[in-house]
C-alpha cells in the first residue's frame, strides 16, 4: 500500500527547475533509495515533502490526504520526519537530552513523557553514551542523536538524508544494521545515499534523479545497469 506519493511535482528557484514533474510513491514499510548525482534535486525533493520548500506546482499526498499545503510542523505531527545532512545538534546538552526536544516539541509530550520516549529511542538505537554531553559523542553517536531526534516524533515515515557520510567502514555497517531495525519496528523509510554499496544491501528499491526528473527506478540490480543511470553518474566531475 502507497504511503507517500507525489503527482506531477515541481520545485523551481527562480529559473532553476530543481525537481520537474516527478510522479512517484513509496511503499508502506520499504526502504527506498533516492539516488542521483550531486545537484540532481534529491534533498529538495525530500524537502517538498517534509514541508522545507513547498511546492511550485503539484500534489503530495500522505495516508490518502493532499499535504502540500501542511506547514512542516503539521506535517511531522502526522507522521513525517526527517534528517537533516548537515547534524547540528543542541550544544551544552546531552544526546538524551537533544531527543527529548524532538519528543517535547515534535510530539507534544510533557517533560516526563519525553524523558521516557527518548530513552526508549536510544535503547533502540544503543546510544549507549546518551547521558554525554554532545561535544563527548562520536559522529556515529551524533547520527544516532539525529535519527532519534527524528524518531522522537513517532514518525511513519523518516527520510535520511546521507546518514552514512563520514563514517568508517565499521560505523556504516552499523548504521546499516540500525536502519534495517527501524523498517522492522514499522517504519517506512526513504535514504539519500551516495554509496552506492549502502544503496544496494539496504533498499528494497531506487529512484534515480538527474537534473529534478526521475530517469529510472526499480531493484537497484536493475537499475544500476541502466545506461541512462550510467551516463548520469559518469557525467559527474568528483
Ligand atoms: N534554496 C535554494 N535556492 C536556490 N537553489 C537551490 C536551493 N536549494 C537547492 N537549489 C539548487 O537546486 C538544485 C538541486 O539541489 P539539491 O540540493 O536538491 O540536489 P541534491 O541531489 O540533493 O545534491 P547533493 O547530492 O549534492 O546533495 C541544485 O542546482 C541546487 O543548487
Amino acid at each position: 500500500m502507497q504511503i507517500v506519493s507525489t503527482r506531477n511535482l515541481v520545485k523551481k528557484f527562480g529559473g532553476l527547475v530543481a525537481v520537474n514533474d516527478v510522479t512517484m510513491s513509496i511503499e508502506e514499510k520499504e526502504i527506498l533509495g533516492i539516488i542521483g548525482p550531486n545537484g540532481a534535486g534529491k534533498t529538495t525533493f525530500v524537502n517538498l515533502i517534509a514541508g522545507m520548500h513547498y511546492p511550485t506546482e503539484g500534489e503530495i499526498i500522505f495516508d490518502n490526504q493532499n499535504i502540500e499545503k501542511y506547514p512542516p510542523h503539521i506535517r511531522n505531527r502526522i507522521g513525517l520526519s526527517r534528517t537533516f545532512q548537515v547534524v547540528r545538534p543542541l550544544q551544552g546538552f546531552t544526546g538524551l537530552e537533544n531527543i527529548m526536544v524532538g519528543a517535547l516539541f515534535g510530539a507534544g509530550e510533557n517533560l516526563i513523557q519525553a524523558r521516557k520516549t527518548a530513552n526508549e529511542i536510544c535503547d533502540l538505537l544503543e546510544l549507549e553514551n546518551r547521558n554525554q554531553p554532545i561535544d563527548k559523542l562520536t559522529v556515529l553517536d551524533l547520527k544516532k542523536v539525529e535519527i532519534g531526534r527524528a524518531l522522537a516524533s513517532k514518525p511513519k515515515v523518516l527520510f535520511l538524508d546521507e546518514v552514512m557520510a563520514g563514517l568508517n567502514s565499521d560505523e556504516t555497517w552499523q548504521m546499516i544494521d540500525l536502519v534495517k531495525k527501524l523498517r522492522e519496528n514499522g517504519i517506512t523509510i526513504a535514504i539519500i545515499e551516495h554509496v552506492m554499496g549502502v544503496i544496494k544491501e539496504l533498499t528494497d528499491r531506487v529512484i534515480v534523479l538527474e537534473s529534478g526528473k526521475i530517469i529510472a527506478q526499480g531493484v537497484y540490480q536493475e537499475v544500476s545497469k541502466d545506461p541512462k543511470v550510467i551516463s548520469a553518474y559518469l557525467g559527474e566531475e568528483d
